[in-house]
């Protein structure tokens, strides 16, 4: 039964909740985040669901979400179906198992992303090492298979987790390594099974464990867990502890220090906020970057223009970093456009009441999830950007400098906000700027790209292909 003053909603039926109105408009409108903001507009911009016995708040439109999100009584994190004894166990990370420890973890990790540096590397110089990789790779790919049409939605995949990867391990894998091909089948696999059905039912994890995807879920989630725990056991053995290489060696110095034991420190912690680094950072950047190619494709005029900053400010052979960042505000209009197309279409991670609370004047029950549907904040027509489905990052300059809107909240907001926006940000920057400086990206005419996008975890552009062409300069540059 609903409680008093829960956020309206479609009817629940008993067991299945309302996933059958849900799924009948899903088919209409094709995507979940049309599905919710279409329910939104007959019950408003809180709307309580229950989908199988998951009872869930789903917050449309940037005032909901802005009381929602900067909400201490919603800032907790759900408990249930990912947590158990085949999985979890004890072990926590940050994202998605709860916060006991999340305030500590949090706070060492926003330490390192934002201090950055080991040796002569900062975050800057790694991820510039990992761009000039994969022009390394379209130059090779181009010269043996004598063609220059690239998958474009795969092309990032492998140095997007190879820049998270260096940053907490220090090692980076080339596309033809082993254990970068495990550990790319292991989160492929793994991604896949958080959004199946057991999830939404949690019985069948009991009554079909095999058809509901739940020892799939258990299954890679134990084989990415052993596949991070040999790596630790590898930095263990190889530490000095006045010279850590990368983030697992400054943790173990805590671990060391007396100062810190018995606090949430400890090696299964560490392990899962890794884990937890992987699932939120890697198809999150790789697919803000598809977006961004996309969308430079279907307007030639936007990366032309990028281009000439890109040649104005670093010229045609120095590599691009992120210090050329403050001179480059188009660019970085770009990021901001490839960022919207993102989360524009995406959901946040699921947050729940750590108590009964209110939330626009409805009652949330302790416990209840609640989600943040950023689709009406960013990209709806009544989210207040002009002409929000076209791609325009003038829409961020004012007199040649960046002004961004209140309701531009991809990484999110208030406690939970994004631990990785700035390495997310350098990314999806030098990823773009090192790739247009050499190359020009054009459309195949025989297969010519849409702007049509997928669901998943994450939203992504539908496959895609793209021609990938050294660059011909026609002035005296
Ligand atoms: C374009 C890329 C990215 C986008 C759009 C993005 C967006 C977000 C959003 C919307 C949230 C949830 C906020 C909430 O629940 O209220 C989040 C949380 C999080 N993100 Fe990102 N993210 C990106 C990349 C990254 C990267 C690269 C990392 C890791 C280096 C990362 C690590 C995390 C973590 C650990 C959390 C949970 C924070 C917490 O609960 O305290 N993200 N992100």
């Amino acid at each position: 039964r609903k409680p008093k003053n829960f956020p309206p909603g479609p009817k629940w039926w008993p067991f299945l909740g309302c996933a059958p109105q849900i799924a009948n408009l899903q088919k209409r409108t094709n995507h979940l985040v049309f599905t919710t903001a279409e329910l939104a507009k007959t019950y408003g911009n809180v709307l309580g669901l229950k989908v199988g016995t998951q009872v869930l708040v789903v917050v449309n439109g940037i005032a909901a979400n802005k009381e929602f999100l900067l909400s201490d009584d919603l800032s907790g994190r759900p408990l249930g179906e990912f947590y158990d004894k085949r999985t979890w166990g004890k072990r926590r990370g940050i994202l998605l198992v709860d916060e006991l420890f999340w305030q500590e973890q949090r706070r060492f990790f926003l330490k390192q992303l934002r201090e950055f540096g080991f040796g002569t590397r900062n975050m800057s110089t790694l991820i510039e090492e990992e761009a000039q990789e994969l022009i390394a790779y379209i130059c090779k790919f181009t010269a043996l298979n004598d063609s220059s049409v690239f998958n474009i939605q795969n092309l990032f995949n492998l140095h997007i987790l190879n820049s998270l990867w260096k940053m907490l391990a220090g090692v980076r894998y080339d596309a033809e390594d082993k254990k970068m091909r495990e550990l790319q089948a292991i989160l492929n696999e793994l991604f896949r099974a958080v959004g199946a059905t057991f999830s939404h039912f949690p019985i069948l994890k009991y009554l079909a464990p095999e058809k509901s995807g739940y020892n799939v879920y258990v299954r890679s989630h134990n084989c990415l867990w052993r596949f991070l725990r040999k790596e630790l056991a590898h930095h263990k053995e190889t530490h000095v502890p006045d010279s850590p290489r990368d983030v697992i060696d400054v943790y173990l110095n805590v671990l060391k220090s007396s100062e810190e034991s018995g606090k949430s420190f400890s090696e299964d912690q560490l392990v899962a906020t890794c884990m937890d680094m992987f699932m939120a950072g890697s198809e999150t950047t790789s697919n803000t970057l598809s977006f961004g190619f996309l969308y430079l494709i279907l307007n030639p005029d936007v990366q032309r223009k990028a281009q000439e900053e890109i040649d104005r400010v670093v010229g045609r052979t120095r590599c691009p970093s992120l210090n050329d960042r403050p001179n480059m505000p188009y660019l970085e209009c770009v990021v901001m456009e490839s960022l919207r197309m993102f989360a524009g279409r995406a959901f946040t991670v699921p947050h729940r009441a750590i108590r009964d609370t209110y939330l626009c004047g409805y009652r949330i029950p302790k416990d209840v999830l609640v989600i943040a549907n950023l689709y009406g904040c960013m990209l709806e027509k009544e989210s207040g950007y002009k002409n929000p489905e076209a791609f325009e990052p003038e829409r961020f300059l004012s007199n040649g400098k960046i002004s961004l809107p209140d309701n531009f909240i991809p990484f999110g907001l208030g406690k939970h906000r994004c631990l990785g926006e700035s390495m997310a940000r350098a990314n999806v920057f030098l990823f773009l700027a090192a790739l247009l400086q050499k190359f020009d990206f054009g459309i195949v005419p025989e297969q010519p790209p849409t702007a049509e996008w997928a669901d998943g975890i994450t939203p992504g552009p539908k496959p895609f292909k793209a021609r990938i062409t050294p660059r011909k300069y026609t002035d005296n540059f």
